[in-house]
């Protein structure tokens, strides 16, 4: 049966170790020969992607040629940026694959707003970490050249800038999206999270943030009344003692069972809890299964449900 399916991307199939465009737009023809498996599976598909070291990277850049005939862009509009362009190179890869396998379809990435409360706490305590990784010495270099960065260790892997990330509330173009997935069409939604816009007055103001894409993936399925959230990662699955002698993979996993490993802190923030947390909350909210794998495990997902499988009991 013909399933709606939100595959959120991370950040293995857009980019490996050369930022370059060309080397993204190459991984991502790569990531797009994988997901075009569920359009031949005949799974109506939904994109979601991040954009964390792409939107840092245009911050360092804006920040870099900043004058007044060419001012460095805000945040809200450098996500907007960075949707459109991985938006674009997703495109273009999913409508070349789909070419070559003689596949009448076309995927159409929409720059999508995501209204957040103004009053997020989030707003005071900046966490979601973007842009290059950097060496302890490069850190402190950066914190006495721009004193009003915040920057932070990332789960274990050097220093990045961390800014600040609200929940998504409610996804603006949520309907434009399903309607363009009922006419068979591949929408690529919340880039980057999505652009936070929050209501201040009469007005939706662009805010400086940028939104986990796991929690706006689960937002967009929820909304999309998707049948199914799919996590798509560096890691076939979810681990318990991950990296320890004794790591175990987990296979099919309760909400209650994946609370309690919560509790153990499995799951570092940052890089495995916010993916828990969103599967564990699209579950919650609608009944179906919720799914975290690696980009190279869809047909072992499609063929023999593998991968790590989030159900509500
Ligand atoms: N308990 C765990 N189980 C599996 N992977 C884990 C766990 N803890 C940390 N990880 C790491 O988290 C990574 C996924 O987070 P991250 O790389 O930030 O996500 P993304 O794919 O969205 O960029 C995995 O590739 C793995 O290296
Ligand atoms: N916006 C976001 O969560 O991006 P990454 O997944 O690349 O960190």
């Amino acid at each position: 049966m013909s399933k709606r399916i939100v595959v959120a991307l991370g950040g293995n199939a857009i980019l490996t170790d050369d930022p370059s465009a060309d080397a993204q737009q190459k991984t991502l023809l790569n990531t797009a020969k994988n997901l075009v498996k569920f359009v031949e599976n005949g799974d109506q598909l939904i994109i979601a992607h991040g954009n964390g070291p792409q939107v840092g990277n245009l911050l360092l850049q804006q920040a870099a040629s900043n004058s007044k005939k060419n001012p460095a862009m805000p945040l809200n509009t450098c996500v907007a940026m960075t949707q459109g362009g991985i938006g674009y190179w997703i495109q273009k890869a999913m409508d070349e694959v789909m070419a070559a396998k003689g596949i009448n379809k076309k995927s159409v990435a929409l720059v999508t707003q995501i209204k957040v409360n103004a009053n997020d706490p989030a707003f005071k305590r900046p966490t979601k970490t973007v842009g290059p990784f950097m060496s302890k010495a490069e850190a402190d270099k950066d914190k006495k050249a721009h004193p009003d960065y915040v920057i932070v260790e990332d789960a274990g892997r050097g220093y990045r800038r961390a800014v600040p990330s609200p929940k998504p509330e409610k996804i603006l173009e949520a309907n434009a999206v399903e309607d363009l997935a009922d006419k068979g069409m591949i929408p690529i939604s919340v880039g980057g999270g999505g652009v936070a816009v929050a209501q201040k007055g009469d007005s939706l103001q662009g805010e400086d943030a940028v939104i986990d894409k796991d929690y706006a993936s689960a937002e967009l399925a929820k909304e999309t009344h998707a049948d199914a959230l799919i996590t798509l990662t560096a890691v076939k699955n979810v681990y318990v003692n991950y990296g320890k002698p004794n790591q175990k993979a987990l296979k099919h996993v309760t909400v209650p069972e994946m609370e309690e490993y919560i509790k153990q802190h499995q799951f570092p923030e940052g890089s495995m809890l916010p993916k828990v947390q969103a599967a564990i909350d699209y579950v919650n909210a609608t009944g179906n299964e919720a799914v975290i794998t690696a980009l190279g495990n869809i047909e072992g997902y499609l063929k023999d449900h593998s991968g790590t499988i989030i159900t509500k009991d």
